[in-house]
């Protein structure tokens, strides 16, 4: 079991408090100019991933006092305590080893007495000879066709992680086999995708963890009256029909030939499943080598994570530069910019991983917190965002800590493209630590022949002030193996700041309530009867929309 402490009662948060004061009004440029070793001294590297986090408003002693916190919260037993399968997500009664799914030293992980590796393994297995055969044209559709087309039906877990990957190495998928991926139960989301697919080259992988999923059991059956139409047959679906589920059972019912099922295991949480066989599509889309580098990826930031000591582990401190932010300088939010098109949905990725893991006010107590937990989440790659919501971070009054990752490779090394992208990478968190002061932009304004009338109208508003905190993770290359560390980096920051607030962060009962609601409503939908046992507003909606319809 997890302890539970109380995060604002320990040492550390009452040293952090009073520092806090002396930091606070300390401009990051003075804290450059203070050292000139800061780099250094604020920098980890793991293989090809460079991460500096010297333009944060930090000194070694914060940073002391972070890892101190981190120590009294019990994030180094909590770290042996995920790694060695104990049900540590406890309002589930679960393990939670996604870890395990990349553990490629293939050393033995209990659960419950036993070791899960031969199962993982096995299903490894199966996504080699399946992802294979698909890509090679050995799998064939009911006319004796290869497939061309892969449709992954999922939502949440089942499908974000998925695509983030699919479109992150879309330089390695293989040419001739596209990959779909429907998650909205608006029918819009299934007919677009199907428009122009041929249903004797599609196969449609239904990825849901408990395959009771609404969403994903509603575009599921359409796809298959789609399919049936063209097929005829119930006995086609075999070869056109794929599960990736815990359920066998549901598997079963909708008829899918459990042959054709990928297991996995309740102690892998939906938003942690890409590893899995959630990641089949990402198997068949780039190959089952380039999975298992991606595997390796994450496998090797699993070993830096639970070996390193707390100041040199980069998910650790970036965690606790994250709690920094949030609970002493009341950041509420956390801004994930990609400088890389292939990473275009990274940040919406980890919008489900951290918001729904730390998005708790319960601690592991049962009471109310006291203080803030998991930021918002946010983000969209640069240089896209520079021309749409940097305006705020840079002067807006809002705090916003952001990550910007750039790898220095491109795979597409089109004229002077990188150069410009990188310039703009690394001129961001120039910008945006050192700010340009009043007097800069009086000269600046004089040089180009202002009158100091016309100055001291203009000067305000061209002051940037600056002391904007950013971490810059630079990598080599986003290549699978790369990827892999980098999503392993992030999950267990989010672990680490879960520890810390003394929340659950493997459970999320908080998406419950509104299913449960729809469910009562839906029935309602089914006449055109005025309706009046919800509130005022909800009555008047439905009842707008029925006369509407
Ligand atoms: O994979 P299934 O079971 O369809 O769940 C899909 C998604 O459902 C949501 O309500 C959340 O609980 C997510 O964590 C989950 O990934």
């Amino acid at each position: 079991m997890l302890k539970s402490v109380a995060f604002d009662k320990t040492n550390a948060f009452k040293k952090l408090k009073s520092h806090h004061k002396t930091i606070s009004p300390k401009h990051l440029r003075d804290l450059f100019a203070e050292d000139a070793d800061r780099q250094r001294k604020f920098s980890i590297r793991m293989g090809d991933i460079f991460l500096d986090y010297s333009k944060n408003r930090i000194t070694t002693r914060t940073r002391t006092y972070l890892v101190q916190l981190a120590e009294e919260c019990g994030v180094a037993e909590a770290i042996e305590q995920m790694f060695q399968g104990e049900a540590i997500n406890a309002t589930e009664g679960r393990s939670v080893l996604h870890t395990a799914l990349r553990n490629r030293s293939n050393t033995p992980v209990m659960v419950d007495g036993q070791d899960v590796m031969p199962e993982v393994n096995e299903v490894l297995e199966k996504m080699k000879n399946f992802s294979n055969n698909v890509r090679q044209g050995t799998w064939k559709g009911y006319t004796g066709k290869s497939i061309t087309d892969i449709v992954n039906i999922g939502i949440g877990g089942s499908d974000l992680g998925p695509v983030m990957v699919t479109e992150a190495l879309k330089s390695y998928a293989k040419k001739g086999l596209n990959v779909h991926y429907v998650s909205n139960v608006d029918g819009t989301h299934i007919a677009e995708t199907l428009k122009g697919l041929n249903p004797e080259r599609t196969l449609f992988m239904i990825a849901s963890k408990t395959f009771t999923t609404q969403e994903t059991m509603t575009n599921a059956h359409s796809a298959r009256e789609w399919f049936l139409q063209s097929a005829m047959d119930p006995e086609h679906v075999k070869k056109h029909f794929v599960a990736i589920s815990t359920n066998a059972t549901e598997v079963a019912k909708f008829g899918i030939d459990t042959e054709n099922m990928f297991g996995f295991w309740d102690w892998v949480g939906g938003r942690y499943s890409l590893w899995s066989a959630i990641g089949l599509s990402i198997a068949c889309s780039i190959g089952f080598q380039n999975f298992e580098l991606l595997l390796s990826g994450a496998h090797e930031m699993d070993n830096h994570f639970r070996n390193t000591k707390l100041e040199r582990n980069m998910p650790v401190i970036l965690a606790l530069l994250g709690v920094w932010y949030n609970n002493f300088f009341d950041a509420q939010s956390q801004a994930i910019l990609p400088y890389d098109q292939y990473l275009h949905r990274f940040a919406a990725y980890f919008q489900q991983g951290d918001m729904e893991s730390n998005g708790k006010y319960v601690d592991r107590s049962g009471n109310e917190v006291s203080y803030q937990t998991g930021p918002i989440i946010w983000g969209e790659p640069g240089t896209n965002g520079q021309h749409a919501f940097y305006q705020l971070i840079h002067q807006g009054t809002k705090l916003i800590p952001c990550d910007f990752i750039a790898p220095a490779n491109s795979h597409n090394p089109i004229g002077e493209h990188h150069k410009m992208l990188l310039s703009n990478y690394f001129a961001q968190t120039e910008a945006l630590m050192n700010g340009k002061t009043l007097e800069e932009v009086s000269a600046e304004l004089k040089a180009a022949g202002k009158t100091d009338a016309e100055i001291a109208a203009l000067a305000p508003f061209k002051v940037f002030k600056g002391n904007k905190p950013t971490n810059s993770i630079l990598v080599k290359k986003i290549t699978p193996k790369v990827l892999g560390s980098l999503i392993a980096m992030y999950e267990h920051k989010i672990f680490v700041q879960g520890i810390i607030w003394n929340i659950y962060s493997f459970d999320q009962w908080g998406v419950e309530l509104g299913k449960q609601l729809a469910n009562k409503i839906y029935p309602e939908l089914q006449n055109d009867w005025p309706v009046t046992e919800h509130d005022s507003s909800t009555n008047g909606l439905i009842n707008q929309y029925k006369r509407w319809r």
